[in-house]
């Protein structure tokens, strides 16, 4: 039996002095209260990059444009009820301030500290990918 397949779009924003944000999720959803990268479920139409600019907008209120998004990684991971393909896309440029519309708390993190951050199991093979970049 295969498992339902999921495609989320996230994003490391890398800020001047190298660091990276991550977001801790809100109580009350799946995986509540551990940190992720901002982003969210491909819609059905959208690419991955629109996907993108529109989470980035709704949950940190900043405008990215689609060339300052680059595509890193990607992570595949088998959860109890769907298998997670998600694309791992860095940007060091946006428009506004970043703050959090969704989230329960960011934090600016160097990559060599992303372990201190309990993620989703999705993600830890992310990490070797931004500590190589950074
Ligand atoms: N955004 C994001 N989602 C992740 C990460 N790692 C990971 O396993 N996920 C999983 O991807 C799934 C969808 O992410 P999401 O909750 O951000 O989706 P969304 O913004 O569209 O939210 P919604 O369901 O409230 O519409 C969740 O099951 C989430 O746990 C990550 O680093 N960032
Ligand atoms: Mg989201």
């Amino acid at each position: 039996m295969s498992a339902r397949l999921l495609i989320v779009a996230a994003c490391a924003l890398i800020d001047a002095d190298g660091r990276i944000l991550i977001a801790k999720r809100p109580a009350g959803k799946a995986m509540a209260g551990l940190w992720e990268f901002p982003g969210g479920k491909v819609e059905p139409g959208e690419t991955p990059e629109q996907t993108l600019i529109r989470e980035l907008s709704e949950e940190l209120g900043i405008v990215v444009r689609e060339a300052c998004l680059a595509p890193l990684t990607f992570a595949s991971h088998s959860y109890p009820d769907f298998h997670l393909l998600m694309p791992l896309y860095v940007c060091r440029r946006w428009e506004g301030q970043v703050t959090t519309q969704h989230h329960t708390e960011l934090a600016w993190v160097r990559p060599n500290k992303l372990r201190d951050y309990p993620m989703p199991p999705a993600d830890e093979p992310l990490i070797p990918h931004l500590t190589a970049l950074l």
